[in-house]
This record gives C-alpha cells, structure tokens and sequence, in this order.
C-alpha cells in the first residue's frame, strides 16, 4: 500500500493497556487514534438494547442490517455514536463487556467493521495509533510500527479492577474468559512475524508510551 502518514498497529489481550496507551501515543505524535474494540462494543449494545443476546448468531447478523455506527478518530476524546446516539460511556460496562465476544466472533460482522476500520485507517494524516485484537494480523499487516503490547495476567486484572472495581475475584475471572473466548477468534498472545512485543508488566504508564513513541520515532528514521 503506498501512503505518506505513519499507521501504528497496536494488539494484545484486556487490561494490557492497548486503549489507554494508544491513546496517548496518538497525542504524544499528533495523531489520529481508532479504538477498534469500540465498534464490537457497540453492536453488542445494540443486540442487548433490543432485548436479544450475543449469544445468538442471527440476533447479531440481524444488527448489522442498516447499521450506522460512528467512531470519531480523535485522540482527544473519542465518540461512539449509533443512529446519532451517544453510547461511550454505555458500552464500557461489564455488562458489555461480557457480553462483546459473541459478536466477535461473528464472522460477517468482522468484515464489516474490517472494511470501514481499514477506510479510517487508508484516509488519516498525518498518521493513526490504532488497537484491537486483530490489528496487526488482520486489519493492518502492513502498518509502519506493529506492537503487540501485554502484561502479566494477575497484573492486568489488577488494572481492570482499578478501573471498574467491584469484586476483585469477578473481574479476573471475566477478564480471563473474555481473553478465552476472543483467543479463537485472533491470535493476540503471540507476536506474528515483524510484530514487536511490549511488555508493560513492570513499566509506568509513562514509560510504556515511551517505548512505542520510540519504537514510531526510530522507525521514521530507517
Ligand atoms: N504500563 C501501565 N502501568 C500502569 N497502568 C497501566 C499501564 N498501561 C495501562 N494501564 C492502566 O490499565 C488500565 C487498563 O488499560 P486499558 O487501556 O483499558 O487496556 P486494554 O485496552 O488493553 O483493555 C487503565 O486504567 C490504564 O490506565
Ligand atoms: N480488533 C478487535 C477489537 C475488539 N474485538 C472484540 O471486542 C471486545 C472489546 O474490545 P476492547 O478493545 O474494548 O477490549 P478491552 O481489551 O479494552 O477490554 C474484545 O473483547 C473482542 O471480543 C475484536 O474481536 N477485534
């Protein structure tokens, strides 16, 4: 593919800190940022929304019909909408969360969202942090920096639980059979081939956007 902007492809299993440090990446570099996880999130609320579940392939294909989901591209505050309605703070809960792999693992629904993924990422200047678990595999191969980002598992739900708190045990084992169910989907424990693996186990926040800005930086100057 040829293009001028930068694409940095970011996968890697829940609580690694792919959204949060993406993120920041994008705004360290100026970028555009895509929060790919954000798409499945929101169909999943859809389903549920109209009372249906996952779980159930149809009920899911269904949604897709006339879908008309938005993620806006901003590294300062990313929005998604459907038909027009504001769902970012709504699919963020555990509810969705337990509930988002079913849709992932719908076939149809990754080449639809693969499609439109690949159209944001085609059209960004002057480059784009984007993330999600089939990133680097999938959507974007032959992006310019591939960075499969992980850490520790107790250390990832130790995240998870700062963030949604609750039951420390409940939060764990969600986090494990979300990473469970979404492994037969994409491989994100291993790095493919020119993948760079970031272990961000004993790293800051801080530190761990660094060693992906570093890893943008030298890239531009090969
Ligand atoms: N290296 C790190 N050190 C400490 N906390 C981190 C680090 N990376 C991410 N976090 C925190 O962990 C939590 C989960 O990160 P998140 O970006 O939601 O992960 P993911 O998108 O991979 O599920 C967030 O609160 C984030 O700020
Ligand atoms: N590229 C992607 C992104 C997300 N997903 C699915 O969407 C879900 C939510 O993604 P997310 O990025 O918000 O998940 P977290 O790791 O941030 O909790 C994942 O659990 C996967 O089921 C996917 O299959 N492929």
């Amino acid at each position: 593919m040829s293009r001028s902007s930068t694409v940095v492809a970011i996968d890697g299993p829940a609580g690694s800190g792919k959204s949060s440090v993406a993120r920041a990446v994008a705004r360290e570099l100026g970028f555009r940022f895509l929060d790919t996880g954000a798409a499945y999130r929101a169909i999943a609320w859809l389903v549920l929304e109209r009372g249906g579940s996952t779980d159930d392939e149809p009920t899911v294909i269904a949604a897709l019909e006339g879908l008309d989901v938005d993620v806006t591209v901003d590294a300062a505050g990313q929005r998604v909408t459907i038909a027009g309605h504001d769902v970012t703070e709504p699919i963020r809960t555990e509810r969705i969360s337990a509930a988002v792999s079913g849709v992932a693992r719908v076939q149809a629904v990754r080449a639809a969202v693969n499609e439109r993924f690949r159209a944001i990422i085609r059209d960004a200047e002057p480059g784009i942090v984007a993330e999600g678990r089939d990133i680097t595999t999938v959507v974007a191969p032959d992006a310019d920096v591939r960075v499969l980002l992980t850490a520790d598992e107790a250390v990832r739900i130790r995240r998870r639980f700062g963030d949604v708190g609750g039951d420390h045990q409940q939060v764990g084992a969600r986090l494990t059979a979300r990473d469970a169910a979404d492994s037969t989907v994409s491989d994100f424990m291993t790095a493919a081939d020119g993948v760079t693996v970031v272990d961000s186990t004993d790293l800051t926040f801080d530190e761990t956007v660094e060693a992906i800005v570093r890893l943008v930086t030298e890239e531009s100057h090969d």
